[in-house]
């Protein structure tokens, strides 16, 4: 099975609709060091919005997959490596389980070769993609492990994803995800400011994404934490 991000320590996650910051430019954003680019959001993304991003990275080598909130913005386009689909498995509404992705394969052609889910533990209960999906983030170190599991063996989830967006995450509740996992890959997302976020994140999770600090602080600063996240990585 093609699974590139076995390899990958560090992904940007772009959000099609913010902006970067002042002077920086796609270009910049492509070589920051990163392992691959994901672009998505939850908030206001627009399949014209994704496309900005999708043709502004087109041309570089790095890794473009897109991350869809829903069915309505998802884009064929080749310059994508893939797709990467959230599957919200402490979702309150089940729209966010299973219901967006059934109705995506009622009325699309799906490109599975090029398909993938990540099943996704929302753990911040302030962010839009808590809100939105009404998630239950009351979870100790322990359901997040029993949730890892339930990805892993049961749902035969290649990614799962702790994902607390907008502040850094619990270190035991991320190592405890890590530790239940044996060949999923586990991506960790939230709150990675600098170098130290990102070794403390890359000790205990094989990717850590990084997204609102690219849109705050640019490029430069991104770059440290591709090199905390394999340095974190490495003291595994
Ligand atoms: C079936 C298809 C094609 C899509 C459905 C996919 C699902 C289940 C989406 C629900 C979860 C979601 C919206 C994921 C998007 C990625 C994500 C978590 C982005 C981070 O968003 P926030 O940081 O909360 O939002 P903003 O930055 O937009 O405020
Ligand atoms: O924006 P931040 O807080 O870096 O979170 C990254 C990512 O996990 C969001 O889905
Ligand atoms: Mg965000």
């Amino acid at each position: 099975m093609n699974s590139p991000w076995a390899d990958w320590d560090h992904v940007l996650k772009v959000d099609p609709d913010k902006d970067l910051v002042d002077d920086e430019t796609f270009d910049d954003v492509c070589e920051t060091g990163t392992d691959a680019i994901e672009i998505g959001g939850t908030l206001d993304v627009t399949s014209d919005k994704m496309r900005r991003v999708i043709d502004a990275c087109r041309t570089h080598d790095v890794p473009l997959y897109q991350e869809p909130s829903n069915p309505a913005v998802v884009v064929d386009d080749d310059a994508l490596d893939g797709y990467l689909v959230p599957v919200v498995l402490n979702a309150g509404d089940v729209a966010w389980v299973t219901g967006a992705h059934k109705e995506w394969v009622r009325i699309d052609t799906i490109d599975w070769s090029r398909t993938t889910t990540e099943a996704y533990i929302v753990l911040n209960e302030e962010a839009s993609v808590a809100e939105l999906t009404d998630a239950d983030c009351e979870q100790t170190a322990d359901d997040v492990a029993a949730y890892a599991k339930v990805a892993e063996r049961m749902l035969g989830q290649e990614v799962v994803y702790v994902e607390y967006s907008g502040t850094l995450g619990d270190p035991e509740k991320v190592a405890a995800a890590h530790d239940a996992l044996e060949e999923a890959t586990l991506f960790y997302g939230g709150g990675v400011h600098d170098y130290d976020d990102a070794y403390l994140m890359g000790q205990r999770s094989d990717v850590v994404v990084v997204g609102d600090l690219l849109h705050d602080e640019g490029v430069e600063a991104v770059r440290e934490t591709v090199e905390g996240a394999r340095d974190g990585k490495a003291e595994q």
